[in-house]
């Protein structure tokens, strides 16, 4: 696992901005070979959205070949709902960049067969060779997409149950009433995001200090679904200062360290 430590969000963000973009252009997509990004949704990954609207604009980084999975979507808001996930994805990254509307890929909450929907999505994945490189935040539970504690760790796409701690923590954008938020959700599930060639994780904030230190010196365990992502051999996670809290001196120390040559976000521009 690499960890590389941010100053701040800011920072943070432009690194994961930087990275995925540099991954896209080292990979040189086309129409018959596109990149496939699984991408989230949350506070976490604004910034980084916000760096990769910019790199788009100035030509740096096209995603006319690029085909996106986002990793999960409430069941039962309409589409249109200014809380989907979908309305999320189009306001905050594909309507201000090239992709084809063809290429992006977003669970359907309302479709009426919910395990068809979830069996299609890995289906529609597997159709294209996998995800080459999962972008994912982090619940300060550790849960990735919507895999809560306890979800098996080779669970795939299907239909969960939000946990009550989720719901209090999402009910800040449905008017704190927790009685608004949805009871369920559609999630990619934690094996098909660590089946990706590559999963970037976005940690910031002290909320999540907890989640991060199981993240990186736990065990791996259903408790902290984030921790399956040891087992995997090309995780990053990219985190600030303030959620290092809970770290030990020396993990911290040592990460600062052995990446001190890669936490340049100038230096990632070619
Ligand atoms: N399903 C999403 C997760 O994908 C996200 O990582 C988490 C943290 O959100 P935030 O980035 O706003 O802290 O919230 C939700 O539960």
């Amino acid at each position: 696992m690499r960890v590389i430590i941010q100053n701040d969000y800011e920072n943070l963000s432009l690194w994961a901005a930087r990275h995925i973009a540099n991954s896209i252009n080292a990979f040189k997509p086309t129409e018959a070979k596109p990149f496939v990004l699984g991408l989230p949704t949350g506070s976490s990954p604004l910034g980084t959205y916000a760096e990769l609207i910019r790199l788009n604009k100035s030509g740096y980084v096209s995603f006319a070949h690029v085909v996106t999975f986002n990793m999960d979507e409430y069941v039962g808001i309409p589409r249109d709902h200014e809380q989907s996930y979908y309305t999320f994805m189009w306001g905050n990254l594909f309507s201000h960049i090239d992709i084809k509307k063809e290429n992006v890929h977003i669970l359907d909450g309302n479709a009426p067969d919910l395990e068809a929907e979830c069996a299609a999505y890995e289906a529609s994945i597997a159709s294209f060779g996998g995800i080459r490189l999962f972008l994912g935040g982090i619940g300060s539970d550790g849960h990735i997409a919507f895999n809560e504690p306890f979800s098996s760790l080779s669970s795939r796409t299907r239909v969960k149950s939000l946990t009550y701690d989720t719901k209090v923590m999402n009910s800040r954008f449905f008017g704190n009433d927790i009685s608004m938020v949805p009871e369920r959700a559609l999630t990619v599930g934690v094996k098909t995001v660590t089946d990706s060639q590559e999963v970037v994780i976005l940690v910031n904030g002290h909320s999540k200090a907890r989640a991060l230190q199981a993240t990186i010196e736990g065990g791996v365990s259903q408790s902290w679904t984030c921790s399956a992502l040891q087992l995997h051999p090309k995780a990053i996670i990219v985190c600030d200062e303030p959620s290092c809290g809970e770290l030990k001196v020396d993990t911290y120390k040592y990460f600062k360290d052995i990446e001190q040559d890669h936490l340049d976000v100038k230096k990632m521009l070619r």
